[in-house]
């Protein structure tokens, strides 16, 4: 079966982001764990952080190395250094399996092996093939990531069809599939799958699959925080994600006169991507409510 993969639209996007209401307070909204970042990468966890800050979680929660922890809390002290509740996680950003400790290492399987929704990026997707697993999981690589997954999978090497690739990760894994690029696949172990394609290849920046992560995680707790998941509910959560995430990337730069951007000026300009596309919802929903 050759999979669908049209475009993900900005209609369908607007419709999977949440709305605070006057009943919802930070838990409710959804909390966002995020456990990434190393002693050689801990600008991914600020980075990761600063995202699910800006794509509107209730609360973000950061665990990591103690550097990291540091540089998160100059950056954003709102965050919450410390366990508790929490509606999805994110792990792997700016690590390296081969320098990850074995108390990280099972730390990292009781994720997986729990009910919270998991975003499984960079140096733990080595885990998604080889831990039980009973949470959600998305895994979101880069396409020399996707491969080396698919090695430790015991799968086929990628036939180069990048649909048909991701799609058969997803159903092989039992896990919603992100395979960033230009084009960004989605897919879902059921076989559903979408193309998101970034409005800017300034968007091709070190740091900005960081940012992504910590914009799908505040995605998926949003909605974790409302209704138990699954691994296909993250398929449209995940290519959401992406749509705000390349939307953001265009919008800082156009703030930029069409000119270059970092990572964080990606992550600064969600929040007007994000308050766009609610207007534009609750503008069609009004719409359809006069006809
Ligand atoms: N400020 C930070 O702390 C940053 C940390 N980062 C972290 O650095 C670690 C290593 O990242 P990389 O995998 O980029 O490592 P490398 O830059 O070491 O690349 C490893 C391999 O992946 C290939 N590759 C890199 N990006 C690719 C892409 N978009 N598509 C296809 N192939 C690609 C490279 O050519 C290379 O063969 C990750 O944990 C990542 O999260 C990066 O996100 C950069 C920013
Ligand atoms: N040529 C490109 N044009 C537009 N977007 C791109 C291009 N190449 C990569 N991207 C996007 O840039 C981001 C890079 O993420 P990633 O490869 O994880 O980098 P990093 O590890 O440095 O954060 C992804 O969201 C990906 O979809």
């Amino acid at each position: 079966m050759t999979p669908d993969a049209r475009s993900w639209t900005v209609a369908e996007a607007a419709a999977h982001l949440r709305r605070p209401t006057a009943a919802d307070d930070k838990y409710s909204r959804g909390v966002v764990g995020v456990r990434t970042g190393s002693d050689r990468y801990p600008g991914a966890a600020v980075l990761g952080v600063e995202a699910a800050h800006r794509a509107g979680a209730g609360m973000v929660r950061y665990l990591g190395p103690d550097r990291a922890t540091d540089l998160v809390l100059a950056r954003r002290p709102e965050t919450v250094a410390a366990d508790g509740r929490v509606q999805a996680w994110v792990i792997g950003s700016g690590t390296d399996a081969a320098d990850r400790a074995p108390h990280e290492t099972a730390a990292l399987g009781a994720l997986l092996a729990g009910e919270v929704p998991v975003v499984v990026d960079a140096g733990a997707l080595d885990l998604v093939p080889r831990r039980s697993r009973q949470a959600p999981v998305v895994v979101t690589p880069h396409g020399s990531e996707h491969a080396r997954l698919r090695r430790d999978a015991g799968l086929a090497e990628a036939s180069g069809d990048r649909v048909r690739d991701a799609a058969d990760t997803a159903a092989a894994l039992g896990v919603a599939v992100l395979l960033k690029g230009a084009e960004t696949i989605v897919a879902t172990p059921s076989g559903w799958s979408r193309v998101v394609t970034a409005p800017t290849s300034w968007l091709a920046a070190a740091g900005t699959g960081d940012v992504l992560g910590g914009v799908l995680g505040a995605v998926v707790a949003a909605a974790s925080a409302e209704r138990t998941l699954d691994a296909e509910d993250l398929g449209p959560l995940a290519a959401t994600a992406s749509l705000v995430h390349g939307r953001a990337a265009a919008r800082a730069s156009a703030l930029r006169g069409g000119g270059p951007i970092t990572a964080l000026d990606v992550a600064g300009a969600v929040p007007l991507v994000i308050g766009e596309l609610l207007s534009a919802d609750a503008g069609d929903a009004a719409a359809q409510r006069a006809e």
